[in-house]
């Protein structure tokens, strides 16, 4: 099945501060949508909103269903995962014990844990190693896992492939791929989208707060929309040019 966000006029103030204004977007399975922009631009807020974990005004909706006024808990009950920037993961428990919190929280089975834990065979070999001493790649593949113990029917990444090796940032990028081509409705948030310009498939630049591009025509797409928001000259003949190292 094919799985759908949609935030409508999104709004998330911090005291006085005015994070996210009026923000709209649309998210469908089967393509990894990209929400672009520079530090402070809103992107985190936005999808902390979108998850329930800030206090916020607007719609979002998952297949239909407005889920505005549940808290986050139920929201990941009911399809909604995220990834958050910074891993916060439990350092002092094992990869093992990481999962197992979670599928507590989700209410799930007893072999959940096991079926995780085959999606990156590096954290079957780390299965007794405290998350704390992982590399950074390793984290994230754990974070990952997490996230998608409930089979989530909307996925939020937050910053996820940031300062990461270009090998791991393939492989979770393919990983995202698979989850938006099985229909999960897939939205990464990243200040630089140069490592995965051939994997978006759609994407909004947010500055201060605002929406003030989407873009329909893949990740190169994005980036120049993005690089025009930010006022860099974008050639026209760098434009068409082939997306370069993805396999
Ligand atoms: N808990 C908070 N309390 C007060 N202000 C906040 C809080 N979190 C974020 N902000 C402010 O809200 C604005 C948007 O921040 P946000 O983290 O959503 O942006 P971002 O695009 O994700 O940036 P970054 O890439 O640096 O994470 C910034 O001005 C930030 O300082």
């Amino acid at each position: 099945m094919t799985h759908e966000l949609v935030v409508e006029g999104l709004g998330v103030i911090y005291g006085r501060a005015t994070a996210v204004r009026d923000v709209s977007l649309v998210a469908p399975g089967g393509s990894i949508t990209a929400l672009v922009g520079p530090n402070g631009a809103g992107k985190s807020s936005t999808l902390l909103a979108a998850y329930g974990s800030v206090r916020s005004t607007g719609r979002v909706a998952v297949d239909g269903d407005d889920v505005s006024s549940l808290k986050a808990a139920v929201r990941a009950r009911r399809g909604v995962a995220l990834v958050p920037q910074g891993r916060k993961l439990f350092s002092h428990l094992t990869v093992r014990e990481n999962l197992q919190v979670m599928a507590e929280m989700l209410r799930l089975g007893g072999d959940a844990v096991d079926a995780a834990l085959d999606r990156f065979p590096i954290l079957h070999e780390r299965v007794r190693s405290l998350a704390g001493v992982l590399s950074g790649g390793e984290q994230q593949m754990l974070v990952v896992t997490r996230a998608l113990m409930g089979s989530p029917r909307v996925l939020l990444l937050d910053e996820v492939v940031t300062g990461l090796a270009p090998m791991v940032v393939q492989q979770l990028a393919r990983t995202f791929q698979d989850l938006a081509a099985q229909g999960t409705a897939v939205v990464l948030a990243e200040p630089n989208i140069g490592a995965l310009l051939g994997r978006i498939d759609r994407g909004y630049v947010m500055v201060r707060g605002e929406v003030v591009a989407c873009e329909e025509g893949g990740g190169r797409a994005v980036d120049h929309a993005y690089q025009r928001a930010i006022g860099v000259d974008v050639p026209p003949a760098v434009e068409d040019g082939p997306v370069a190292g993805v396999h």
